[in-house]
């Protein structure tokens, strides 16, 4: 296919409003493509790339690194002597946008020579999608010393040769920004219809391979049976699965349990293993028997040399594994996120970076064991059988519960247990908890309701402390779960609404100890009474009716935020803004 006829489809898909008749024109291209792929072969898969942008497949991290100054420069040279990048560069900003610089300029000197030699009938340079696009593979593989001038010779070669509309669309697509309105469900709806295939299997190849141009190949070659045939490959990553917001009370409504983890606040990583090395098709060289992504699939194998350490020390059998990669200090324990990002992506100077901040990965779902795609077994079951790949080769055999880099599960439908869960996550210096449905499938890219990250709080509340109890055993001589209240204004009494032992570290328990003490009242064994004197501000889910507290009401799941030093009893929340808070 000329690029010529490429670049005349994506103006007419850029010119029409419609999101059904853009469909329509995408079918029609990839049909035109698939008709000379015969003679071009790769014509489909290049083609349903370059009509979202994408000159190589989402999976595959390898990156044409051409700067927009590089661009410029193979603009003003194709332009002629009298044009520089830095006309080019005023040009764009005058008008705003690459491709109607690109467009604005005449090529045809030069293309007048090669219209003589390799040029088209049409009186065009000539040039093929399947040239367009080996060339730029040849541009992203330039490295080294003088790499730039070379991008900047091949880009020039192409623009030399380009029409006004090519020159448009080439500079677009070589900068990623194509944006002619079509999206990855165009594409993929456009797939469906030019191949007679059903979307939906469509929809789970995509997932699965994040490759628009081999799905299309397959729906075109193989139909249906081929869609439906396509496997995860270790090497080749797949998108995260990602999470809603909600709270403890939805998911426990909705689910007859939930599978309860802990929150940890990190960098999501996917590991991709095999003992016998990796083959993968990308071009960015040769993957080893361990590769690790990011959640955008990008590949950050060299940046987190323990991950990679890990997983030839833990894991056996080939694997695709997802998790958290953790910033943790020298006793092991979690450094916040910010730490993470000096390691994450990092490109030089790692292993000084690792002296400084140490990572360690947790993972906590399972898509692919030893051959077997596992995307459409439950949670649960994908849980286990991460726990059987991880345990199988540390020392004493699985330990349940205490398997190195691997996430907790608990599964319960308790509310009560859930708190403590949730608890003994912050307490550990852990984000909070995750809320998953047991019974859910893996699914790739999906923001859906079977993850749930725990709500951060909407409304806080400041309550004065009337009460507390010691605690027990190692907290015998703290105070804890502290008796909350709001102000009645009518009658001027304190009105209790809850009690809070959430969100608490023990270092914030022995200064609240110190801060409460000399505000008690009474004892009565574990239970004490406080004076009004000191301000919390809490954090809740929902506030309930309830006859368990005077004022009528209950805070679910309260969690402690902080002391509000700059309060008094008085300045705390009434109990009619408690009531309006509870209207829907
Ligand atoms: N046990 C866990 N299960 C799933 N995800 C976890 C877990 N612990 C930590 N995480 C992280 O939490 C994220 C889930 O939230 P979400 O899918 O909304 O991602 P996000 O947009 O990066 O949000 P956030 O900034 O809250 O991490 C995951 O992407 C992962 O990085």
């Amino acid at each position: 296919m000329e690029f010529a006829t490429f670049a005349d489809r994506a103006a007419a898909i850029e010119a029409e409003p419609a999101d059904l008749e853009i469909v329509d024109h995408v079918r029609a291209l990839l049909e035109d493509a698939s008709d000379d792929d015969r003679g071009e072969p790769q014509t489909l898969e290049i083609v349903a790339r370059f009509v979202q942008g994408r000159v190589v497949p989402a999976w595959d991290s390898t990156t044409l690194d051409i700067g927009p100054s590089t661009c410029y420069e193979a603009i003003a040279r194709a332009a002629g002597t009298n044009v520089s990048a830095d006309d080019v560069e005023n040009r764009l900003a005058e008008r705003g946008e690459i491709g109607d610089v690109a467009a604005s300029y005449d090529f045809g000197g030069q293309q007048g020579l090669n219209a003589f030699t390799t040029g088209g009938d049409d009186g065009t340079g000539g040039l093929t999608v399947r040239e367009v696009y080996e060339t730029l593979v040849d541009l992203a593989a330039a490295d080294g010393s003088g790499s730039q001038d070379r991008k900047v010779d091949l880009l020039f070669g192409l623009f030399n040769r380009c029409s006004s509309d090519e020159a448009r669309y080439l500079a677009r697509l070589v900068l990623s920004e194509m944006r002619i309105g079509v999206g990855e469900g165009t594409v993929r709806d456009a797939i469906a219809a030019a191949f007679d295939v059903p979307v939906d299997n469509v929809e789970r190849a995509l997932q699965v391979t994040n490759d628009y141009g081999q799905v299309a190949r397959i729906a075109r070659e193989e139909g249906l049976d081929g869609l439906d045939a396509v496997d995860l490959a270790v090497g080749r990553p797949v998108q995260a699965m990602l999470a809603q917001a909600g709270t403890v009370t939805d998911a426990l409504e909705e689910w007859d349990e939930a599978a309860v983890e802990w929150k940890y606040d990190g960098a999501r990583i996917q590991l991709h293993h095999d003992p016998d090395g990796i083959e993968t098709e990308t071009t960015a060289g040769e993957a080893g028997s361990t590769r690790v992504y990011s959640r955008n699939m990008e590949d950050v194998t060299a940046a987190l040399p323990e991950v990679v350490e890990y997983a030839a020390e833990t894991l056996e059998r080939p694997a695709i594994i997802d998790g958290e990669v953790v910033a943790v200090d020298e006793a092991g324990e979690p450094l916040p996120f910010q730490e993470v990002l000096k390691r994450f992506r990092r490109k030089h100077d790692v292993a000084k970076a690792r002296e400084d901040v140490a990572v360690r990965p947790v993972f906590f779902d399972c898509l692919h064991a030893d051959g077997e795609d596992l995307l459409e077994e439950p949670l649960a079951d994908r849980h286990d059988r991460l726990e059987d790949l991880l345990a199988a080769a540390q020392p004493d055999g699985p330990d349940p519960g205490d398997v190195d880099g691997l996430s907790l599960l608990w599964l319960t439908d308790d509310p009560a247990e859930i708190e403590a869960i949730d608890a003994e996550a912050l307490e550990s210096g852990h984000e909070g908890i995750m809320l998953k449905n047991p019974d859910s499938t893996y699914s790739p890219g999906r923001r859906g309701k079977h993850w749930r990250k725990r709500k951060p709080d909407v409304e806080t509340l400041d309550c004065v402390v009337t009460g507390a109890e010691w605690g027990e055993g190692r907290r015998a001589t703290f105070l804890g779960t502290f008796e909350l209240s709001v102000r009645n204004e009518t009658t001027g009494d304190l009105e209790t609404v809850g009690k809070v032992a959430t969100g608490i570290t023990d270092a914030q328990l022995a200064e609240l100890t110190d801060l409460l003490e000399p505000h008690v009242a009474n004892e009565d064994g574990q239970a004490v009474d406080i004076a009004p004197a000191i301000v919390f501000e809490v954090g809740y889910e929902e506030i309930q009716t309830s006859p368990t507290y005077s004022s009528g009401y209950a805070l679910r799941f309260p969690r402690f935020l902080g002391v509000r030093h700059d309060k008094d009893p008085e300045d705390a929340e009434t109990l009619e803004r408690l009531e309006r808070l509870r209207e829907p």
